[in-house]
């Protein structure tokens, strides 16, 4: 009936499009969420149009005295407060966590961020509610027609900034809570597989059921999506049962159709579609495609909205394919798509940039225009990777030829080299940059180049590399040092090393136990004998602590993203393949933060370089971390998902040998705190009556007010910014977390103002597609804070400690995340 009342009825306008969500809740009652977007006409702009919609007053009870009774009964907030400490809405520190009392406002007005500032008036009128009196400010804004009628709590806001309409999206995409329990049985062979006892399961009220049971909408999205297919000719995904033989599947037709080829083929041959002149992502507004015919058949009814899979710059021809999509109507195929005013390009890039498609290079060559007046040719090189690897530039190789001479002057000072060798020598030097970042120079167009191709060098010069890493005088000393637990597991592993016996370990040990300790004497001992160590860790920070360490992810090549399909891109022949053959100990540090699918991807690849089918290959393995620090990452995944995507869950895990580091060296002086962690990670510490962990007052900083107490924090995890800026190594060992984004700004420009040294501030320049939009969206460009992205205004000083965000050169440390 509520949709009814706003997409049929127009109560707030003509609507545009609509998404809602029913929620339970509590004690399993439903509610919904909605967001309802107006069309055009019917938008509001200004406070008095947010007025005719939403009120946040008490109506007048003499003149309205129904609508003042449901106001009292459904739309009074709380109260909370000191009225009511322990109303729900309470938070610890921050009190009302729907921030009520508001303010009195004697007009509605625009916030800067949030939803509208309404209109309350200091009326001096009160209710009585839950033995309390309230005025204009406890009052949940509700719209009198809704509430009249359904005559139910039903809070309505107008989302008059983007980041009011974002957060509404989140809450309608959150899902469903989820519960995590554990079932204990009575063990009747006393085995008890941990992994399998955990289940995933969703409390479901009896509300809920029955909402299920009889089928009812959970959620809607109005118009509805069509996600359509994007993929280069012939290089369409197939899916097809496991012991379907593969001639029947070549010679079923239906195995090359896809939504692309078939809007082609309407293109081509139905009049309708021919008269219609459509881009592929209106398409589905008119034909809808059926799964079983694989064919687009005329749409009868229902308003559905085509969107174009999303594709990364980084997929070359698929990403300019797409784009050509989006803006040729009515292409008829591949290759017309290629074919602008009758001349057909080589490639769907030259098409786009034919078009007019492309952005010009213009930031790409003023940065490296910039950089030649002050950097040397290797610096050059390097930033000229890096853009390619980061900014994709459309025209690579035109850039390549107006900077050659500056890339290539100290080769060309050796006179012995002539001329066309020093080009091969300098893309060959900015190949192997990008090789260290997983790309190739071959991926940026340069069809003339070859990469230097001899296998035998290329093995000789990872060898090399490996061999040359210095072994650190301190780290062979350590040995000497290694306490009890550490001790047994060095002898257990080089005995496996010194006997060549094949066998797995992991090195369990919660923060601080020595286990980074443990690998660098390991290290040394194996490096000091000439042989290879391979040193990888998770992350790019733990790869940079351990001498020679580098990302198992870039070091043995394992896909990034979650395919199935993939595997790591060794070949048997490759220089990597036999640097793996000859190494006589492979460390992977911060295994537990790894998915348990990397690890089962690198096990493969071990095996087949290595032609056995013993676990990793039967080479000597030594994985590590911490299962009570930080788990994988999985996006938007929920507890469950982060336990199966765990190494723990993975067959190999019990295959290998567990070493288990006890003694805290880290925290030897505080064993108070060594406790406490510890606790912590085992889950054993206690809980309050609420479920959650009290801080020692040891350890809190006490609140007094945001400012104060944030100056507080500030000094006591950086006392003296004199000592950091003489001595970096020092400052990098200290952190601030934060929950969120902003705060870490606010905290960031506290810390530089701080810092000792002269302050240089970097802009970052922001351009809407359209440029006339220029003057009216760069300053809110420039206040947006994407992930994985500077700050607009970014402040540095000398020795400040900065955190890079994308492999600028793995081979130098200098990788994401360090
Ligand atoms: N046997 C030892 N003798 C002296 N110092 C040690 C010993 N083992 C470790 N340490 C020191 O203790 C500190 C913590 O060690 P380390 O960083 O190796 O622990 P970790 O287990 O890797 O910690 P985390 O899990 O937090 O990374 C380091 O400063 C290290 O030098």
């Amino acid at each position: 009936m509520l949709k009814k009342e706003l997409s049929k009825r127009h109560i707030f306008g003509k609507v545009a499009a609509y998404t809602y969500i029913i929620e339970f809740q509590k004690r399993g009652l439903p509610h919904a969420h909605f967001l309802i977007i107006l069309k055009q006409g019917s938008k509001m702009y200004s406070p008095q149009a947010y007025d005719r919609i939403v009120c946040a007053e008490l109506p007048n009870c003499h003149h309205q005295p129904y609508l003042h009774s449901l106001v009292v009964k459904h739309m009074m907030h709380g109260p909370c407060g000191v009225m009511n400490p322990k109303c729900p809405c309470m938070r610890k520190n921050i009190g009302c966590k729907d921030k009520y009392p508001k303010e009195f406002n004697e007009s509605t007005r625009h916030s800067s961020n949030s939803y509208p500032i309404y209109k309350r008036s200091d009326d001096k009128k009160t209710v009585k509610v839950r033995g309390h009196h309230l005025d204009n400010r406890w009052v949940v804004p509700y719209n009198p027609y809704l509430l009249s009628k359904f005559n139910c709590h039903l809070n309505v806001e107008v989302c008059s900034t983007v980041r009011a309409v974002k957060y509404i999206y989140k809450y309608i995409y959150k899902g469903h809570d989820k519960i995590l329990y554990q079932l204990n049985k009575t063990q009747v062979d006393h085995s008890f597989d941990e992994i399998k006892s955990f289940v995933a399961a969703r409390w479901i009220s009896a509300p809920e059921a029955m909402w299920r049971i009889f089928a009812f909408d959970l959620n809607e999205i109005h118009p509805s999506v069509t996600l359509l297919q994007v993929h280069l000719e012939n290089k369409h995904p197939l899916a097809f049962p496991e012991n379907r033989p593969l001639e029947s599947l070549l010679q079923n037709p239906t195995s090359s159709t896809t939504m692309l080829t078939e809007f082609f083929a309407m293109n081509r041959q139905d009049d309708h579609a021919k008269s219609l002149n459509c881009l592929y992502a209106e398409f589905p507004e008119h034909f809808v495609w059926n799964r079983t015919t694989k064919q687009w058949d005329h749409r009868k009814n229902k308003q559905v909205i085509g969107r174009l899979a999303p594709t990364h710059p980084s997929k070359g021809e698929r990403y300019y394919l797409r784009m050509l999509l989006m803006h040729i109507r009515k292409p008829t195929s591949f290759h017309a798509l290629k074919t602008i005013d009758g001349i057909t390009y080589a490639t769907f890039q030259q098409a786009a940039d034919k078009l007019g498609l492309l952005q010009s290079d213009d930031a790409a060559e003023l940065c490296l225009q910039e950089a030649t007046l002050y950097q040397m040719p290797s610096s050059l090189r390097h930033l000229f990777a890096a853009l390619l690897a980061y900014c994709t530039p459309t025209n690579p190789e035109k850039i390549w030829l107006k900077y050659q001479d500056s890339l290539s002057e100290d080769i060309h000072q050796d006179k012995s080299i002539d001329q066309a060798n020093v080009e091969k020598i300098v893309l060959q030097i900015i190949h192997n940059y990008l090789q260290s970042m997983g790309k190739s120079l071959k991926d940026y167009g340069f069809s003339s180049f070859v990469p230097q191709r001899n296998i035998k060098q290329l093995i000789a010069k990872e060898i090399e590399s490996e061999k040359s890493i210095p072994v650190l005088d301190v780290d062979l000393a350590a040995l000497h040092q290694l306490n009890g637990d550490q001790r047994i597991a060095y002898d257990r592993i080089m005995n496996a090393v010194l006997n060549k016996k094949s066998e797995a370990f992991f090195v369990d040990g919660p923060g601080g136990t020595g286990k980074t300790f443990l690998y660098k004497t390991l290290l040394a001992t194996i490096r000091s004998k000439g042989w290879i160590a391979l040193a990888t860790a998770t992350s790019g920070v733990a790869a940079s602590i351990l001498p020679g360490g580098r990302t198992a992810h870039s070091r043995f090549k394992i896909p990034l993203y979650d395919d199935d399909a993939a595997t790591c891109n060794v070949g048997k022949q490759s220089a990597i393949a036999h640097l793996i053959q000859n190494a006589r100990l492979i460390i992977w540090e911060e295994a537990s933060m790894a998915k348990r699918k990397s690890i089962e991807k690198f096990n493969e690849m071990l095996q087949d370089l290595m032609q056995t089918n013993l676990a990793f290959g039967g080479k000597i393995i030594v994985f590590g971390g911490d299962f009570r620090q930080t788990l994988p990452v999985v996006s938007k995944g929920h507890k469950q998902d982060i336990i199966n995507a765990s190494f723990v869950n993975s067959p190999l895990w019990r295959q290998l040998t567990k070493l288990r580091l006890q003694q805290n060296m880290r925290a030897r002086k505080d064993p108070d705190f060594c406790t406490f962690l510890l606790n912590i990670g085992n889950g054993t510490q206690q809980i309050n009556s609420s479920g959650e962990v009290d801080i020692p007052a040891s350890m809190n900083i006490p609140f007094i007010d945001d400012d104060s107490s944030l100056e507080t924090l500030i000094n006591v995890v950086f006392p003296s910014m004199e000592s950091f800026s003489i001595n970096p190594a020092a400052v990098v060992n200290r952190a601030i977390l934060m929950t969120r984004n902003d705060f870490v700004h606010e905290i960031n420009d506290r810390l530089i103002e701080k810092f000792p040294g002269k302050k240089k501030t970097y802009l970052s320049f922001d351009q809407p597609i359209d440029s006339r939009d220029q003057r009216d969206t760069q300053d809110f460009l420039n206040s947006l804070t994407p992930k994985g992205m500077p700050p607009h205004e970014l402040k540095l000083k000398r020795n400040c400690p900065i955190m890079l965000i994308r492999n600028i050169n793995p081979t130098e440390g200098l990788s994401n995340g360090t």
